[in-house]
């Protein structure tokens, strides 16, 4: 069910120095900051020969990752995606299996406009998984 590694990301306290830091020490191909309001994010996304990287900050006081933020206020790597041909075929897979689907469970655009769906971390050994449907 799952496929390629879509993206790791990680949240990061300061979003420019973030940038600037894999732009400039680690000379990666880095894009613009994309506010993402339905989301309480913003994102910035570097490319990568075989993934990319996400770097996430919040966008809004109800952002999701302000609580991941104050716990590691250095940041961290907050979540993986991967990619699936089918995300209500694999939404229901999961929660028949007992996983829990985060928010109301409908899938939303994510950053890449498609629809994306996240996976309580709890449930797959401490790691926060995203699926984005290719
Ligand atoms: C534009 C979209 C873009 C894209 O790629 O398309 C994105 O990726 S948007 C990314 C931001 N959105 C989300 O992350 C949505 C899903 N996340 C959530 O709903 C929350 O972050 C949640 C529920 C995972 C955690 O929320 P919160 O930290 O406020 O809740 P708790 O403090 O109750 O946490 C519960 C428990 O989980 C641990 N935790 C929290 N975040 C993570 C994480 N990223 N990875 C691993 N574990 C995490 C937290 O420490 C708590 O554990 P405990 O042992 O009880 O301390
Ligand atoms: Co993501």
């Amino acid at each position: 069910m799952i496929g390629r590694l879509n993206h790791v990301a990680i949240a990061v306290p300061d979003l420019d120095a973030a940038a600037a830091q894999y732009r400039d020490t680690l000379g990666a191909t880095v894009g613009a900051p994309q506010d993402e309001p339905d989301h309480g994010v913003t994102v910035v996304f570097i490319e990568l020969p075989n993934t990319k990287i996400e770097l996430l900050h919040p966008l809004g006081d109800a952002s999701p990752i302000h609580g991941f933020l104050e716990k590691n206020p250095a940041g961290g790597i907050h979540h993986m995606c991967y990619e699936v041909a089918d995300i209500l075929a694999a939404r229901d897979r999961l929660t028949s299996a007992g996983a829990r689907v985060l928010g109301d469970g409908e899938p939303k655009i994510g950053a890449h406009g498609k629809p994306v769906l996240f996976l309580h971390p709890k449930d797959f050994n401490g790691a926060l998984i995203e699926l984005e449907q290719v």
